[in-house]
This record gives C-alpha cells, structure tokens and sequence, in this order.
C-alpha cells in the first residue's frame, strides 16, 4: 500500500444477496488484508451468533444514547430495526493504514458516500429477484413476513445500483469473491499511481 491512510471499502446490496457469504469468503482467503468493521444493531440476536463476532448487540435506548453522542459514520433503521457503523473503529484502523470494510445496507452507504467521498462502493446484485427471494427464504432466519419487507426494501435497492462505483453479480460466491478483491486491488494500483503523479507534479513545481 502506498498512501499512508487505508481505503474504506464498501460492500452493499439487497438483503440476502449473499453479502456475509461473500465477505467471509474474502476473509478466509490469504490474500485478504483489511479489517472489517462490526457493526452495531437493535435487532434480535439469530441462533449462532455471537455478540461482538456478528454484530454488537444493543437494546433500542444503548442505540439511541449513540446516536446523540455522534459515535457513528452512518446508521439506519431497516426492517424495524437500527444498524450502525462505529465511527472509532473505521477512523482509528484507517489512520493506522488499514483497509476498512464495511458490509451494510443501501441508505446507510449513501451516508458513507456523503462524509467519505473516496470510499470504493461496490454494489453485490442478485442474479434476479427470484433467486434473491428464494436465498431469503432458504437462509431460514426470517419469518414470511419480514422476508415480504426485505423484498420490498430489495425492489427499492436495486434501482440504487448505478449509484456505485462497481456492481458485483453474486451468482457465485467464489467468483463474486474474486470479483471484489480484484476490484479493491485495482482502486489501490489508481491511487498509487495518482499519487506518484501528484508527487512529481510538486517536484516539478518546487
Ligand atoms: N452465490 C450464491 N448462490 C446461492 N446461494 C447463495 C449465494 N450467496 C449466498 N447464498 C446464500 O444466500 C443466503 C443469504 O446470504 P447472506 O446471509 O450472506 O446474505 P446477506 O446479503 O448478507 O443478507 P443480510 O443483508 O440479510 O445480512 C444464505 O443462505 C447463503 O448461503
Ligand atoms: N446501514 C447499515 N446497515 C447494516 C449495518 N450492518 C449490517 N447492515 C445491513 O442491515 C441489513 C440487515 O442485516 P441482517 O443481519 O439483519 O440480515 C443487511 O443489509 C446488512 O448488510 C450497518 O452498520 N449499517
């Protein structure tokens, strides 16, 4: 890496496009060298998770309490519940010159864009609304009501793709995987060379 400060790294799409599934398989992968970011959330913990693993779990009040002291990037209420990100983390990791990802839903990335302008923002789609339905209902952790919200939530995402800097069909974990370290380790070779040219460019005029 050649700037001193990391890149935030966004991964955003629909609910169950397979957003967790692909972002463990980048953390598996030996290439993989940045940081993610745990999110905090109001909602109900599902069987497996653990808290300060998936998510850090709060209770609407612990939230809200947050929320006034400003100690998020960006939050947002989907499906009746808060999630937000960290500000501490994602600044603190980022100064010390590590990549931050982040995995979080569509209104909350549109912040991150407002207050991290440079942040890479990768939009993960489904390979069509059937598919993303049918992952929903297999994954088995919501009830047929939420996954009707979650759908129409999705159907409101996805207009929001061109939005991004890259959009990445999930049609398999493995291959989306690829897709994203590759588009990450593009945006570092850009910034390298914007850097070396800025470098010269102060040179020339110094
Ligand atoms: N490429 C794929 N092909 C088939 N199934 C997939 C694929 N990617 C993920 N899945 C499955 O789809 C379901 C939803 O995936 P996942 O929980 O990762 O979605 P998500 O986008 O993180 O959802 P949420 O936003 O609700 O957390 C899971 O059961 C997962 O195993
Ligand atoms: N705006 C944010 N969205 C987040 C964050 N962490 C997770 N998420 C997204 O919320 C939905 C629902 O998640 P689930 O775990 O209940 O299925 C999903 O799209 C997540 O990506 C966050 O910090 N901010």
């Amino acid at each position: 890496m050649t700037s001193e400060k990391g890149l935030l790294i966004v991964l955003s799409g629909p609910s169950g496009v397979g957003k967790g599934t692909v972002r463990k398989a980048i953390f598996d992968h030996p290439d993989t060298d940045f940081k993610y970011s745990i999110s905090m959330t109001t909602r109900q913990m599902r069987e497996g998770e653990v808290d300060g693993i998936d998510y850090f779990f709060k209770t609407r009040e612990e939230f809200e309490l947050l929320i006034d002291q400003d100690k998020f990037i960006e939050y947002a209420e989907y499906v009746g519940n808060y999630y937000g990100t960290p500000v501490e983390y994602v600044e603190q990791t980022m100064a010390d010159g590590h990549d931050v990802f982040l995995e979080i839903e569509v209104e909350g990335a549109k912040q991150v864009r407002e207050k991290f302008p440079d942040a890479l923002f990768i939009f993960l789609a489904p390979p069509n609304l059937t598919q993303l339905e049918e992952r929903l209902v297999n994954r088995g952790t919501d009830s047929p009501d939420i996954i009707r919200h979650r759908i129409d939530e999705a159907k409101r995402e996805l207009k929001l793709m061109n939005l991004y800097d890259y959009v990445v069909v999930n049609d398999d974990v493995d291959a989306a995987r690829q897709r994203v370290q590759c588009i990450v380790e593009a945006s570092h070779m850009r910034r390298a060379r914007v850097e070396s040219k800025l470098r010269m460019l102060l040179e020339v005029n110094n």
